[in-house]
């Protein structure tokens, strides 16, 4: 996969099937625009672009701060599977939010990506206050000369279309077994192993500190139980994860910044440094504030004989 961060300076010179939007879980709705958009390419014998954005558009037309379901390393790699040729994350700011519909599929998708053909959900919409629709596409591509493919949405089991801020209204909730439904895979958390109080230990419960950046959407903080993979190894290991800023411990050092701890069940061994992946499946109580250690621990003995039977009786 050939990518383009951050750069406007792109001269695609093979003919593309092309699809645009954030992408933002990679969603099963996504999963099969991209199915779509091989199909597609494969049969006209074009290369396949994605073309993203670097930020959440809405986070600068609305000025909202939505946080992302993967972020754009983790979304990267996950792309990387699917077997894409081209891969975009273009910046994004006003002078872009103001491009009106027509001036984006010119100077961008015609310009830059050599667009032969464009694939995307009945819901199109994009370039200025949404000026690009199906129906623009549908009247441009035949003075242009470029192919317009348009697919229904997949649903979910109510009717609602699946999209990224379904599934974060499902984080939200801790409902980890919808947002992973809708997914269509098991949502995760990346980040390299850092140190943290030591009190693990004496607790007798050691954990795996990660602290994701602020750009990343968690779940509702509570426990969770959890496998992880470490590295770019095939092994999950069983996991007992705290989503969450510790509330009974005080830190002086990283208080108040959110922290995703697991405990693994067999397992020994010092991993700081290490990147590792924490996948989550179901949400089991929420973070309370402990008036003394001992209750704390009395707690995490009860949580890990709970996700244990969990784990073992739902698999992977
Ligand atoms: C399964 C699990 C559940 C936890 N639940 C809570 C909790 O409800 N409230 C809380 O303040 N801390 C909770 N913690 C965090 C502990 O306070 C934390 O693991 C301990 O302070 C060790 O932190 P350290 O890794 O920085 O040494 C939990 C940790 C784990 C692994
Ligand atoms: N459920 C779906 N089924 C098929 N295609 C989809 C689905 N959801 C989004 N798409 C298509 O994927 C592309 C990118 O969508 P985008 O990531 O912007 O939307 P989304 O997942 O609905 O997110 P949001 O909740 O932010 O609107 C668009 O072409 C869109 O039509």
């Amino acid at each position: 996969m050939i990518t383009f961060i951050n750069t406007t300076d792109i001269n695609i010179t093979e003919k593309t099937a092309v699809v645009i939007g954030k992408f933002d879980g990679e969603h099963r709705g996504h999963r099969k625009l991209f199915r779509t958009l091989k199909k597609e390419a494969t049969e006209r014998g074009l290369k396949t672009v994605v073309f993203s954005f670097r930020i959440l558009p809405s986070n600068i037309v609305k000025n909202k701060h939505t946080t992302q379901i993967f972020t754009n390393v983790e979304r990267r790699k996950k792309l990387e599977e699917l077997g894409i040729d081209y891969y975009i994350e273009y910046p994004f700011n006003m002078d872009i939010a103001r491009l009106t519909g027509e001036e984006f599929l010119k100077d961008i998708l015609i310009g830059k990506l050599g667009m032969a053909e464009i694939v995307a959900g009945d819901d199109a919409a994009f370039g200025y206050k949404k000026s690009g629709n199906i129906e623009l596409l549908n009247r441009l591509s035949k003075e242009w000369g470029f192919d317009v493919k348009i697919i229904t949405k997949e649903k979910d089991d109510f009717q609602n279309d699946i999209s990224s801020t379904l599934i974060r209204s499902k984080l939200d909730e801790g409902d980890m077994e919808e947002a992973n439904k809708l997914l269509g895979g098991v949502y995760s958390i990346s980040g390299v192993v850092e140190e943290g109080n030591k009190l693990g230990v004496k607790l007798g419960f050691p954990t795996l500190n990660i602290f994701p950046s602020s750009e990343k959407h968690l779940p509702k903080s509570g426990v969770y139980a959890s496998r992880v993979r470490i590295g770019d190894d095939d092994t999950l290991y069983l996991g007992l994860t705290n989503v969450g800023s510790n509330p009974s411990i005080k830190d002086d050092k990283k208080d108040h910044i959110a922290r995703v701890e697991t405990y693994l069940y067999n397992f020994d061994a010092t991993l700081y440094g290490r990147e590792i992946e924490v996948y989550l499946y179901k949400y089991i109580r929420p973070e309370i504030k402990f008036e003394s250690l001992e209750a704390l621990k009395s707690q995490i003995s009860k949580d890990k004989v709970e996700v244990l039977n969990f784990l073992n009786s739902h698999a992977n």
